[in-house]
């Protein structure tokens, strides 16, 4: 019997088995069984190198979001009209066939978007090409899961479990649980929080499933048996994922306005034009990119040169997500030895609680911050006190301080 038959076997076992307590412990080894046969999918066949046939794309830019969907909704329209680069649309079902990559230039940054194939029901078990699909999907920071408006519902779930099989986890946090296997020593547990959703036998059970015989647990918040085989497993991606509708240019105004009162969703239309001061635009398409790009939490930070005014041409881009926005990840970005040479950095922003704030590696930045590194032989800035923004530094950066007040 082959991985998927057998997962299809337990799956359907579970459904017949009814929840109760006394079941409890039979249903959370099933989990455990369906996780590591899920796992086992993933691995590449033997004998091959494990790539090749998939959509590999170089990374490019600050930021990669794929577009993901069912065949059809307007993923290649979607790409066109956002990033200029075209991707044959067409009425007819798996229009795209290969990974097509474009750039979005926005807030002095660039995002990669890659518009994909049409996935289906089953796409994690290999149909179509949903698993090379998936794996893009994982590639990225934020995914943009394109829904057909006037389509099913359901279709939003479907996929969502899809992406889920594989082990993508959207719009979730990384359950609150330490988990390390040990050499020796057998199992211990402990909690620092009441768990209601999972005991200590079920945690050892599952331990067992996986032939985990020594290993230190601590529970941290009320997590689920899913959360725990998720730790175990250790590869989940944890990924935001924003719910695009499209097409409501052909559903009536009660839909959209119940679609555009689901979680993590925005509703658009690639066909409909609205007038937007002097010209006509796509409805919402404006908002999907500045939803999508505060989704990315890109933090742009400005260099600012001893004695001169802050470059504002070319910030350097850093994200939480990737690489983190430490005044050290900031250095790490400039050159490899500037951590090593810096001395302390002033920092003018929303980051800092005074203008100039003098801060260590450790200072965390935030997204328009201004900073100059002062290296260890160098003199500090002379004058202290506000940084002049009103001269010829761009209005933007004094906007920013209107919206966001000066910490005290
Ligand atoms: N009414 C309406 N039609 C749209 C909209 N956006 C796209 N379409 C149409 O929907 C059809 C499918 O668009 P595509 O961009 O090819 O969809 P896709 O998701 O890339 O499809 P596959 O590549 O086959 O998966 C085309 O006929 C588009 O013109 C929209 O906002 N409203
Ligand atoms: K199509
Ligand atoms: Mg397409």
């Amino acid at each position: 019997m082959g991985i998927i038959e057998r997962i299809k076997e337990i799956e359907a076992e579970m459904a017949r088995t009814q929840k109760n307590k006394a079941t409890e412990y039979h249903l959370g080894q099933l989990k455990a069984k369906i996780a590591k046969l899920r796992t086992q999918l993933l691995e590449p066949p033997k004998g091959s190198s494990g790539g090749g046939d998939g959509f590999e794309v170089t990374k490019y830019g600050h930021g990669r979001v794929a577009l993901i969907g069912f065949p059809s909704v307007g993923k290649s329209t979607l790409l066109t009209m956002l990033t200029g680069t075209h991707s044959e649309a067409a009425s007819y079902e798996f229009t795209t066939l290969t990974c097509i990559p474009g750039v979005i230039r926005y807030n002095d940054t660039k995002i990669q978007l890659l518009d994909l194939p049409g996935i289906i029901e089953g796409a994690s078990e290999g149909k179509g090409r949903g698993r090379q699909v998936i794996a893009v999907a994982k590639s990225s920071d934020l995914v943009l899961m394109v829904l057909d408006a006037s389509k099913s519902e359901g279709h939003r779930q479907i996929l969502t479990k899809e992406l889920e099989a594989v082990g993508l986890r959207l719009n979730k946090r990384p359950p609150q649980i330490y988990f390390k296997k040990k050499k020796t020593g057998g199992i211990s547990f402990n909690t620092t929080a009441p768990l209601t959703r999972i005991d200590e036998k079920l945690c050892y059970q599952i331990l067992h499933e996986y032939k985990i015989h020594n290993a230190e647990v601590l529970f941290r918040e009320d997590a689920t048996v899913d959360d725990f085989i998720d730790v175990i497993e250790g590869n989940r991606k944890y990924i935001k994922c924003v719910y695009v509708y499209n097409k409501i240019d052909v559903v009536g105004i009660d839909d959209v306005d119940r679609l555009a009162r689901q979680p993590n969703s925005i509703v658009i239309s690639c066909n409909l034009k609205v007038k937007f001061c002097c010209c006509l635009k796509q409805l919402n398409l404006d908002r999907l990119l500045a939803r999508m790009w505060e989704e990315m939490g890109l933090v742009r930070v400005y260099t600012k040169p001893q004695g001169q005014q802050p470059d504002f041409d070319e910030p350097f881009v850093l994200s939480a997500d990737r690489g983190g926005c430490t005044v050290e990840d900031f250095c790490n970005h400039v050159h490899k030895t500037l951590v090593k040479d810096m001395k302390y950095a002033l920092v003018w922003g929303t980051s800092a609680r005074h203008y100039p704030q003098h801060c260590g590696l450790s200072h965390r930045l935030e997204d328009e911050d201004v900073v100059q590194i002062v290296k260890k032989k160098e003199r500090e800035e002379g004058g202290r006190g506000r940084f002049k923004t009103h001269s010829n530094a761009p209005a933007r950066i004094a906007d920013r301080e209107k919206k966001a007040p000066l910490k005290q």
